[in-house]
């Protein structure tokens, strides 16, 4: 059964509407360690979705069991309305969710350009035995692939160092190609892993707002762990707060902050 939500507009004109992703009762577990313990949560069509919490709260850990990275021992993952089975990353990547790495994962060596067609990999149909038997239909799909590559970098304002190894690049600008990637799997969900990590404050003002045109241009939800909360609490819809592998505040940002056991938990104040 298709859970729904009576879609709502956000204070600046956004839809969000049905539930695109629902984690029901999550339990992961490292040997003796409970890393997520029966959290549940759910990812909306259109929204902005933070994941926060204290240093092994275990926010990697839940990007890890969206991805596919990680399987949970109990719970359930359901995804656009079906329940999923366990599933290796690649699945996961071609039911239409992308992500980007703690730490850079590009070809430093490769273009701009290059690396940036990788991530429509999941979307070639044309393999190469085929593509020598129907050149027609693989020039079709070479054609398709770089008019959506070439958009994305377009809108991320990255045309002028296309030709430019990825080696060669400043941190930011790296961070913002690994955006483009993600972004050319055209995916339904992405999950960015602390995107403004190592950045100054005017690599972190640029990214906020690239988040928030493609949220806002291609209607891509996405799904983000940060540390910056000034960030978190500026870019995000929803911030679910997790703390020693449970969840303990959901809501918009300001019932986040509102709330005591949040508050606690960001103070560092002592466990029962
Ligand atoms: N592969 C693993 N093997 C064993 N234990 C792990 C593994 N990955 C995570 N853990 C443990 O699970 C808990 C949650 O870790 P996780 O990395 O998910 O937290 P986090 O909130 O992302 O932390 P940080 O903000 O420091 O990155 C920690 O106790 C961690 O040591």
């Amino acid at each position: 059964m298709k859970d729904t939500v009576v879609p709502y507009t956000t204070p600046d004109g956004r839809t969000i509407g049905d539930v695109l992703m629902d984690m029901r009762g999550i339990t992961l577990r490292f040997g003796g360690v409970e890393a997520i313990k029966n959290i549940s949560f759910d990812i909306r069509e259109g929204e902005i979705r933070a994941i926060i919490g204290p240093n092994g709260a275990g926010k990697s850990s839940m990007l890890n069991v969206i991805s596919g990275f990680y399987n949970p021992q109990d719970g359930e993952v359901w995804f656009r309305g079906a329940k999923r089975p366990p599933m290796k990353p690649f699945q996961v990547a071609r039911q239409g969710i992308a992500r980007t790495f703690q730490n850079i994962a590009l070809f430093e060596g490769m273009t701009v350009l290059d690396n940036v067609m990788t991530g429509r990999l999941t979307h070639m149909k044309t393999g190469m035995f085929a593509q020598a038997l129907w050149k027609g239909r693989a020039e079709r799909e070479e054609t398709e692939n770089r008019e959506v590559v070439e958009r994305i970098i377009d809108f991320l304002e990255i045309q002028a160092i296309r030709k430019t190894p990825v080696g060669r690049l400043p941190y930011g600008l790296k961070k913002r190609v690994e955006l483009a990637r993600a972004l050319a799997a055209e995916p339904k969900l992405l999950l960015l892993d602390e995107p403004m990590a190592g950045m100054n404050v005017e690599e972190k003002e640029d990214m906020s707002r690239f988040i928030l045109d493609v949220n806002d241009e291609f209607g891509t939800t996405i799904a983000l762990i940060e540390h910056d909360m000034g960030v978190v609490m500026d870019i995000s819809d929803r911030v679910v707060v997790m703390d020693y592998g449970r969840k303990i505040g959901d809501g918009t940002p300001d019932e986040v902050r509102g709330n005591q056991e949040v508050i606690d938990a960001y103070l560092g104040v002592a466990h029962d």
